[in-house]
C-alpha cells in the first residue's frame, strides 16, 4: 500500500539522515527500531509527506506521493514526536477544531469524536482542559486526532516516550488493534515497545535500513550465538571488552551475563534462546564493527528478509 523506494534525505549543511531506504508496507504494524539519531523521524516525516526526500520515490497505492501527496494525505493519520495541543481546550473541543480543519461536517465529526474518545479511553476526561492531562492521556489525544478521518495509513513517531509501563501497554494495544486492516508505522528505540505487537520490524541506524523482516526472521539471526554465563565481578569487564553483552545482572553469586558470541564465551557458558533484544544488539554491533561482529549478522538474512 505504501512503498518507499531508495529514499535519501540530506539536510542543509550536508547531514545524510536517510541513506537509500527501500521498504514496502502492507496492513500490519511495522516497528521502526533504531538508536537516537538513526533517521527514524526523518523517514517518518517523508512517509507522512511532511518533508520531501532528497531522492527516491514514495508510492501510495501505486501513485507518486511526492509529486502528488493529496491522495496519501487524505488517507493518513500522523502523530509527530513533538505533538502540541492547546492547553485551554478540552479534548472534545480540540478534536472538533481539528475535524473542522480536515473538512469533516459538524455532525459526522461529533459521532466520530465520541467513537475515538471511547477507543482511547478518554470519554470520562473529555470535558477537562488538555493542560490538566497526563503525558499518557495527551498521547492518546494524539492518536485520536490521527484517526479522525479513518486513515488507511497511521504513522506515529516515538509515541511511548515518557509513558509509564501501564500507559505503554495500553497504547501498544490500541495500535495493534488498528493494524488489523491498516498500515501502522511506529518508531521507537525500545525493543519491548514493539516485540509483542509488530508484524514486521525494520532496524535502522545511521540512516540505513539494516534489516526488515518478521520478528521470527530476525530471531534467526543470533541463533546459536547467545550464551549465558556467571562470572566473578572482576571478570565481567573482560567479557564486556571481548563480546556484545545484551544483559547483565549482579547477583549474590557473581555477575550473570548474556553474551552474543560465535562460540562459547567461557567454559561455564550455556546456550540461550535468542530474543529480539539479542538480534537488535547483534545487528547494530555487526554494522558498527563488521570485522568483529557476531558471525553472519552483517551478511544475508535467513528467510530472505531485507
Ligand atoms: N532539520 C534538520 N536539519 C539538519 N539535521 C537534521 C534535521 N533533522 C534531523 N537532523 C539530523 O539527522 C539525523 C537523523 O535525525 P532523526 O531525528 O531523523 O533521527 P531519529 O532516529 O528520529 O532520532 P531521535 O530518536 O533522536 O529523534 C540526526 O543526526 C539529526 O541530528
Amino acid at each position: 500500500m505504501l512503498e518507499l523506494i531508495d529514499i535519501t534525505k540530506m539536510y542543509r549543511g550536508g547531514k545524510l539522515a536517510v541513506d537509500g531506504v527501500t521498504m514496502s508496507l502492507g496492513p500490519g504494524l511495522v516497528g521502526l527500531l533504531g538508536p537516537n539519531g538513526a533517521g527514524k523521524s526523518s523517514l517518518m516525516r517523508i512517509a507522512a509527506t511532511v518533508t520531501r526526500p532528497t531522492s527516491g520515490r514514495l508510492l501510495f497505492e501505486g501513485a507518486d506521493a511526492v509529486a502528488a501527496p493529496d491522495a496519501l494525505r487524505r488517507n493518513l493519520g500522523y502523530l509527530p514526536q513533538d505533538f502540541g495541543v492547546y492547553p485551554n481546550l478540552t479534548a472534545r473541543e480540540f478534536l472538533a477544531y481539528l475535524a473542522a480543519a480536515k473538512g469533516l461536517s459538524a455532525r459526522s465529526a461529533r459521532a466520530r469524536i465520541d467513537e475515538l474518545l471511547e477507543m482511547v479511553a478518554l470519554t470520562g476526561a473529555a470535558k477537562r482542559p488538555l493542560g490538566k492531562y497526563s503525558g499518557g492521556m495527551l498521547r492518546r489525544v494524539g492518536i485520536a486526532q490521527a484517526l479522525l478521518a479513518d486513515p488507511k495509513v497511521i504513522i506515529v513517531d516515538e509515541p511511548t516516550a515518557g509513558l509509564d509501563p501501564q500507559e505503554r501497554a495500553r497504547f501498544r494495544n490500541v495500535l495493534a488493534d488498528l493494524a488489523a486492516d491498516r498500515v501502522v508505522m511506529l518508531s521507537t528505540h525500545i525493543v519491548s515497545d514493539i516485540e509483542s505487537v509488530a508484524s514486521r520490524i525494520a532496524i535502522v541506524t545511521g540512516g540505513r535500513l539494516l534489516r526488515h523482516g518478521t520478528p521470527d526472521q530476525l530471531l534467526q539471526l543470533p541463533q546459536g550465538q547467545v550464551w549465558e554465563l556467571l562470572v566473578a565481578p572482576a571478570e565481567a569487564d573482560a567479557v564486556r571488552a571481548r563480546h556484545v553483552v545484551s544483559r547483565m545482572i549482579r547477583t549474590a553469586d557473581g555477575v550473570r551475563m548474556r553474551v552474543l558470541a560465535a562460540g562459547p564465551p567461557g567454559p561455564q557458558a550455556v546456550p540461550a534462546k535468542p530474543d529480539l533484544e539479542d538480534a537488535y544488539l547483534g545487528l547494530l554491533h555487526a554494522h558498527s564493527s563488521p570485522a568483529t561482529g557476531v558471525a553472519g549478522m552483517a551478511a544475508g538474512m535467513p528467510g530472505g528478509a531485507r
